[in-house]
Formats: C-alpha cells, structure tokens, sequence
C-alpha cells in the first residue's frame, strides 16, 4: 500500500487516521439534488492575487481543503493577515510587497501553489523565502516555469525540482517563451506575476497548452481585480503590461471537477443527480463531462442555474476520446468504463503521469487488480468491458484516484479503497456527500 505523506494533510483535513472505506453497492436509484463546495483552482487563484492586490478582498465559497488551507496558511507566514468565516475569507492585501521578508514556507501538494506563488514572491523587491512542498509536489515538474520566470528576472534556485529558494528582487519583464505541453499552471503562474514587472511582459507559446482553459481562468480573474492581459484566441501570444491587482469583493464558482464525480454517480447508477450551484456558464473545463455522459447515454438538463444528469440503465462503449482537455476527468470515466457497452480509449493525457500519482499507471493497476481488461500506453488508456470482483483497491495518495474507484463501489460489492483521507486535497466532504445521497460509506 502506497504511504501517505502526512505532513501534507492539514487541519482542514477529513478522515485523519482512517486506513479504509468500503462502498456498498446502491439498492435502489437516487434522485437528489447537491451543492458542491467551491473550486479549488479559483480559490487558490484568487486567495494568491487578492494577497498581492492593493487593499483587502472578500472572497465568499472558497473551497477548504488541504490545498487551500496550505496556500492561506503561506499567505500567513508571508505576513498576509485573513480572516476566515466558514466559507468566506476576508484578506488585507499587501501591493506586492510581502510583509515578512525572510521566512520558510511549506505549501502541501498543491499543484496550484506550487505554480502560482514562486513568481509572486520573485516579483517582491526584496526578501528570501526557503519554499518546501510534498514528497509528491517535490517530485513533479517546475524547471521549465522556473526558467521562465528567470527569463523575466526571477532569482530562484532549485535543483530542478521543489524545494525552492526564492529571492525578491523584482521582475525585469520583456519577452518569454514557454511550452505548454507539461503543465497549464506554468503559464498561470507566469501570468499572475506579470504585472508586477517592471516592464510589459510577452509571453509565447510556442506548441499547445495542455487543458487551456485554466489559462483562460487566470486570464479571466487577473482582469476581475484590475489586471489588463491582452491574448489571442489560442492563447498563443499573452501580453501583460505592468499594473497592480486592486482588492475585490468575489464569490466564487463550485467546483465543476468535484461535480463531475456525482454526475459520474448518476450516470452509472441510473440515477438523477441535480447541481444546483452550478451551471454551463463557467471556464472549468470539467464541466464538458456532462457532454461525454450524454454520450455514453444519460440525459442532461443544461439549467440556467442548474444542471442535472440522469443516468441510464446501459452506459454505451466503444468510444475513442481525447481528455487532453479534461485530462483531470480521465479516471473518472475509466472507472466507468467496465460497464460500458464497448471498450472505452482515453488519449492525450501523458501529462496526468505527472500529477498526484502516475494517473495513468495507477488505474491501470487498480482496474486490473478488479479483474478488468486495459491497455496502458504512453498517453492513454484503453478499458474493456467486464464485471469488476471484490477488491482492496490503493489511492496512492492521489484524491481523484479515491473518488473515481469510489464509483465502482456503487455496482460492485466489497470495494474497499485505502486511505479515503486523501479526498481531503480537493474535497474532504466527499465521502460525507455520498452519504447523504443515502449511499452506503464505511470507514475501518
Ligand atoms: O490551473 C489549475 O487550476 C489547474 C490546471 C490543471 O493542471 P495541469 O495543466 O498542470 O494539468 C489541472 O489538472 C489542475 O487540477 C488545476
Ligand atoms: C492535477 C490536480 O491538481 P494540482 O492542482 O495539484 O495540479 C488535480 O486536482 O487533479
């Protein structure tokens, strides 16, 4: 069984000290409407921006997660005073000069921080700051944002890797060039800082960006707190000219990543399951799930304050698909995909080798650990149908590995999955959520 790194588990944690959680299979069908809680990628965008800005924010429906908790918890020991009121954060921010200057920092797993904050920091004019992250963050790729952020000025060393020593002399701006194929968040992370440069900064793209809508989402936000980018369609060429983040009052969407697990519910299970706090209206690219559930034959009802997902009684097959942008979705659909008609391709994705786990390897072993027939290749997945067997499945730390077997629970009796916690980087309540569904959850 994979070890979970403890010290990345925070006090927002759930499940602390739980070693297992077995599903029972549903009875009967569900029809039940849900909240979802707040979107981890806009929570962490807007508490690290609001940080920065002149003057304080209110940001209301923030996600509180291990992910979260370790960026306010860095915003803290960087001398960022907040305050937080269930899911309502109020923030004094500090002009892009950080209070305290000398400081070490630990950041947790989060992908997000991890991107977001070195160039934040490296655009200070003064200050040095040791930045530590998980065993898993400490492992997964940065050099080519750090590069970048050189490119602008930045005085960062590293090994390549997390951990990182961060100095803050200021951002000289100009021209950057950085690929896009690894990771999004390199490109966030460039783009958040930018303003603060001394000069205009032009980013390029010189291939593709993996998942290109959370550039959009940080596009999108610099600009609600006074930032100006100008981008082409494509997001190829993004110019930045220097400014400064003014605070704002924001509300924040739901997560449409976390949704997806419980339209995944209703459609295995014929089910209805109806979001109420979130609709098609929204750059999360995770929402585009629903189009592929209405693929495999459920039926969606695309509200304008809603949306609802009703399953169906045979998930259809033998279909080839691209997640590359919705790559965080691909073991989500491959935990429903033995009980598809046909076999079921996902392509695209090599990038999600380099997320919490080794995605791609990682549910390749637990589906065949269940009896089911796949194929890895280098940026894929294929799965044939079958009938999974009882199973003690590993989530290697890894939140969506969790969530996705999760669903196999609802057909198959005695899945039992180990380290439930680990939903707590994105979604603590998850498990609460089913039960209130009226699923059967059990923890050991
Ligand atoms: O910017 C963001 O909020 C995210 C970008 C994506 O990362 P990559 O582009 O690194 O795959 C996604 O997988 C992650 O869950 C959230
Ligand atoms: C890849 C993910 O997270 P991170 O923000 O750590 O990259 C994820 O949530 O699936």
């Amino acid at each position: 069984m994979h070890t979970p790194d403890s010290r990345a588990r925070s006090d927002w944690s759930s499940l602390n000290g739980v070693q297992t959680v077995t599903i029972s299979p549903l009875e009967k069908s569900i029809e039940k409407d849900i909240r979802i809680p707040g979107s981890k990628s806009f929570t962490n965008r807007a508490l690290i921006i609001a940080a920065m800005a002149d003057g304080p924010s209110t940001l209301s429906g923030i996600l509180r997660s291990d992910d979260s908790y370790w960026c306010i918890d860095t915003l803290n020991k960087l001398g960022i005073q907040t305050k937080v009121d269930g899911d309502t954060i109020e923030i004094e921010g500090c002009a892009g000069d950080w209070p305290v200057k000398k400081a070490d920092l630990y950041i947790g797993a989060a992908g997000t921080t991890a991107r977001f904050l070195p160039g934040t920091l490296a655009a200070a004019k003064d200050g040095e700051w040791f930045v530590e992250a998980s065993e898993r963050m400490s492992q997964r790729p940065v050099e080519l944002l750090l590069e970048g952020l050189r490119t602008l000025g930045a005085s960062i060393e590293s090994e390549g890797y997390y951990p990182l020593k961060v100095k803050g002399q200021g951002l000289k701006g100009g021209p950057v060039t950085i690929s896009g194929a690894q990771s999004s968040q390199f490109i966030s992370g460039l783009l958040i800082a930018s303003p603060y440069a001394e000069k205009e900064v032009t980013v390029t793209i010189p291939d593709h960006i993996v998942q290109h809508a959370y550039v959009k989402i940080t596009i999108d936000l610099m600009e609600r707190f006074g930032a100006k980018v100008e981008a082409n369609d494509e997001l190829t060429t993004m110019v930045i000219p220097p400014s400064a983040y003014v605070g704002q009052t924001l509300d924040l969407e739901a997560d449409a990543s976390t949704a997806s697990y419980f339209f995944a519910l209703a459609a295995l299970t014929n089910s209805r399951i109806k979001v109420t706090n979130l609709t098609m209206d929204t750059n999360q690219p995770d929402i585009f799930m629903v189009d592929l559930y209405e693929k495999m034959g459920c039926t969606v009802t695309r509200g304008e304050d809603f949306i609802e997902v009703q399953g169906t009684d045979q998930l259809q097959g033998d279909l080839d698909i691209s997640m590359k942008e919705m790559s965080d979705q691909t073991l989500t659909i491959a935990a429903l995909a033995p009980f598809a008609t046909g076999p079921i391709t996902l392509r695209d994705v090599e990038h999600i080798r380099h997320h919490e786990s080794d995605r791609i390897s990682a549910i390749c072993a637990e589906l065949t650990k269940l009896g089911i027939k796949v194929e890895e290749f280098n940026d894929g997945l294929t799965i044939y149908p079958g009938t999974p067997k009882a199973a003690v499945l590993d989530s290697y730390d890894d939140h969506r590995v969790a969530m996705s077997l999760s669903l196999i629970g609802l057909k198959v009796p005695e899945i039992t999955i180990n380290d439930p916690g680990c939903v707590s980087k994105t979604c603590p309540t998850y498990f609460e959520l089913l039960k209130d569904l009226g699923v059967s959850v059990q923890f050991d």
